[in-house]
């Protein structure tokens, strides 16, 4: 008996929307209609041209992943660490009990176009020490179940393939292309939350084959069913599936800081304010790139 794959039991559409300075989202989980896919706080789809960007801001209490479709990415923060990721490239950073950094497209570029995914992390880690996890896109490792299927594994596990990426929320963040007249099943925990964000091209999800067209986030069902059917017909696709551990834990989210209690939340702005428990290198430090 085949397992039954998991099912579609949501479409919803991300209109491109302003954010940052400039830049322009499409949002899709965190858009109201997707507030809480816990462990996940917010997927965007980011656009920015060369006089865009998301300038000096914090982080406290969860992960952000940064992972470049088109164009170069500049980043930056208090504690002096900066880089540059392009095509394919993407940037892990944990930013646990506090960073601030800046964000900006590569002035030369005319667009910079990626997914940036915050992750919820578990009470004991909200404030651990900051950590980067950096990878070029040659080094992310690749499935290729069948010809014409590639799917480059950012976190968690393919048909075998195992991401190096160390994941304090238990993840799987998986970037797929199918040429047309395809069909890849990809095994997911049972107990795993999940959906899949769709970037190109038209997919078929499920045993009732549920229709994805682009820019659609598509939520999968929680019925502990262990694989999800993709499929294409007609025209090739690219997608990310994402997928992660529930926390089960309480959220207060006020803008970039994502705690347990309104108490945490109130202690998090006096932390800012005051450059402390782990915001000590705000004090009189601004970026150079923004
Ligand atoms: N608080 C707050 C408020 C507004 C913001 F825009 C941001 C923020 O930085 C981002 C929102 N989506 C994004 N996609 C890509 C990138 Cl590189 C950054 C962001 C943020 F953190
Ligand atoms: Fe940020």
């Amino acid at each position: 008996m085949t397992a039954a794959s998991r099912s579609i039991t949501r479409a919803v559409l991300s209109r491109e929307q302003a954010e940052g300075v400039g830049a322009r989202v499409r949002r899709s989980i965190g858009r109201p209609e997707l507030r809480n896919h816990d462990p996940f706080l917010m997927l965007d789809e980011f656009n920015v041209d060369k006089n865009g960007g998301f300038p000096d801001h914090p982080h406290r209490g969860f992960e952000t992943v940064t992972y470049m479709l088109e164009g170069q990415f500049q980043h930056e923060d208090f504690a002096g660490h900066k880089g540059t990721i392009g095509p394919g490239d993407l940037q892990w950073m944990t930013a646990g009990r506090g960073i601030v950094h800046s964000e900006m497209p590569v002035k030369s570029q005319t667009r910079a176009h990626g997914l940036q995914l915050w992750i919820n992390l578990p009470k004991e880690h909200k404030m651990c020490e900051p950590q980067y996890q950096e990878l070029l896109d040659k080094e992310v490792k690749r499935a290729r179940p069948e010809e014409g299927v590639e799917i480059k594994v950012i976190a968690g596990q393919s048909h075998g393939v195992s991401s190096q990426v160390y994941t304090r929320t238990p993840t799987m963040y998986l970037d797929i292309k199918m040429d047309k007249n395809k069909t890849v099943v990809q095994t997911i925990p049972a107990s795993f939350t999940g959906f899949i964000y769709t970037l190109k091209g038209t997919i078929f999800v499920g045993d009732n084959a549920f229709k994805g067209e682009a820019h659609h986030t598509l939520t999968f069902s929680e019925d502990g069913a262990e694989t999800v059917k993709i499929t294409t017909k007609e025209e090739s696709a690219h997608f990310v599936l994402i997928a992660g551990e529930p926390l089960r834990e309480p959220i207060v989210q006020h803008g970039p800081f994502v705690m347990n209690s309104k108490e945490e939340i109130y202690d998090t702005f006096m932390d800012y304010q005051t450059n402390t428990n782990g915001f000590e290198r705000a004090k009189n430090w601004s970026s150079t790139i923004a």
